[in-house]
């Protein structure tokens, strides 16, 4: 059983608090849009996926228990607290994609005439909650596409005549597991399903400084998973991959543009750099929620900075020389051209197919 970041029954929101993992495992109870902002933004819970799916459940966690007048009163509500927690951080776009999705139906739904406030009110959250089983199907979706290419890849790599791949190492950065979305995980659900296929030899983590999700959430989902596993530091992932025969690198998004130009987690980029020196596919996974097609390349994306006090500090303790200048990025934007494929739960597409064929899906 993969560990739960989020629990949710109708009327009541707990997140599991990320920044004290892995040496606290402890609920925090969400009352309604005010705490869910506030755990976004503080970094409780993080991830994608997460974000949109934890302030989703806020705003339904507030609404439940009120008693509204008309629908156009239940409407303005919905409208103004999404686009409220749209602001708790500015780079991934699947709260954004799912509030305009959520403000589309509140608008349907009190144009229609067949409809009162209580039924409205009931669709809203049927709707918010159906969020948590879609993201757990997609990442399993994710991860079956994910192994499949990269398992395809090494196949033709030795030449058809070499048959089935054997098993595979493989490098992730970041937290992409459980605990960055409803269950199971965009880039670590693709670990996931390599190690229940038999074909996982190893995944190695990056650290992911400065917030360490990755040695402080992906080794602690590693380790309860009890996949074989190894920790590395940032710095390492060149001589990682001269030295250890890696297979595939596979990270998450948090907003792909039209173009392929992925933003994730900072760091991001330099590991694309590096794999392409040393021909390793390097892979994104991501939700169709991740996906901006609204803008054409990554140098639209807003990159948020994060405060000073998580590069200078590790936990109470500072590392910094006090009185140095810091630049504290939170993401940057690999280029389309370093990534090899983006795995969807639709499927796995070059960068250069993406816009087509996802603009073809969503019509369909
Ligand atoms: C499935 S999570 C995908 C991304 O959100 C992940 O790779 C990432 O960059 C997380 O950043 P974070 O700052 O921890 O929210």
């Amino acid at each position: 059983m993969s560990l739960q970041s989020i629990k949710y029954s109708r009327g009541s929101l707990e997140i599991l608090d990320q920044l004290l993992l892995p040496g606290q495992s402890k609920y925090l109870v969400v009352r309604g849009v005010e705490d869910g902002w506030k755990v976004i933004n503080k970094m409780q819970v993080r991830g994608a996926p997460a974000i949109a799916i934890v302030g989703c459940l806020s705003l339904a966690v507030e609404v439940n228990p009120e008693e509204f007048g008309s629908k156009k009163l239940l409407r303005q509500e919905i409208e103004g607290k999404l686009n409220y927690l749209v602001s708790a951080r500015p780079t991934a776009v699947n709260m954004k994609i799912a509030a305009d999705e959520l403000i589309t139906l509140a608008n349907e739904l009190d144009k229609d005439e067949n409809i009162d406030v209580a039924e409205m009110k009931h669709r809203f959250l049927s709707a918010t909650e159906a969020m948590l089983k879609k993201d757990i199907a997609d990442n399993r979706a994710i991860g079956a596409h994910g192994a499949k290419a990269i398992l395809q890849g090494v196949t033709e790599a030795a030449g058809a005549s070499a048959g089935s791949a054997g098993s595979v190492r493989v490098l992730t950065h970041c937290n992409t597991g459980s605990l960055a979305t409803a269950g199971y995980g965009t880039a670590l659900g693709v670990v996931r399903q390599l190690a229940e296929l038999g074909k996982l030899e190893h995944v190695y983590c990056t650290e992911t400084r400065p917030y360490n999700q990755g040695a402080r959430l992906t080794a602690y989902e590693l380790v309860h998973e009890k996949f074989p596993a190894t920790l590395v530091l940032d710095s390492m992932v060149a001589a990682l991959l001269r030295a250890k025969n890696v297979a595939a690198v596979v990270v998450g998004a948090d907003r792909v543009a039209a173009n392929g130009d992925t933003a994730n987690k900072i760091g991001t980029y330099q590991i694309a750099v590096v794999a392409k020196h040393h021909g390793v596919p390097f892979y994104v996974a991501a939700p169709l929620t991740s996906i901006d097609l609204a803008i054409p390349s990554g140098d639209h994306i807003i990159i948020e900075e994060r405060p000073d006090r998580e590069m200078t500090h590790v936990g109470e303790h500072r590392i910094a020389a006090p009185g140095i200048n810091c630049w504290n990025p939170a993401f940057d934007v690999t280029p389309a051209s370093l990534i090899t494929g983006i795995i969807t739960e639709r499927g796995v597409f070059k960068p250069a197919e993406l816009n087509a064929a996802i603009t073809k899906l969503l019509e369909s």
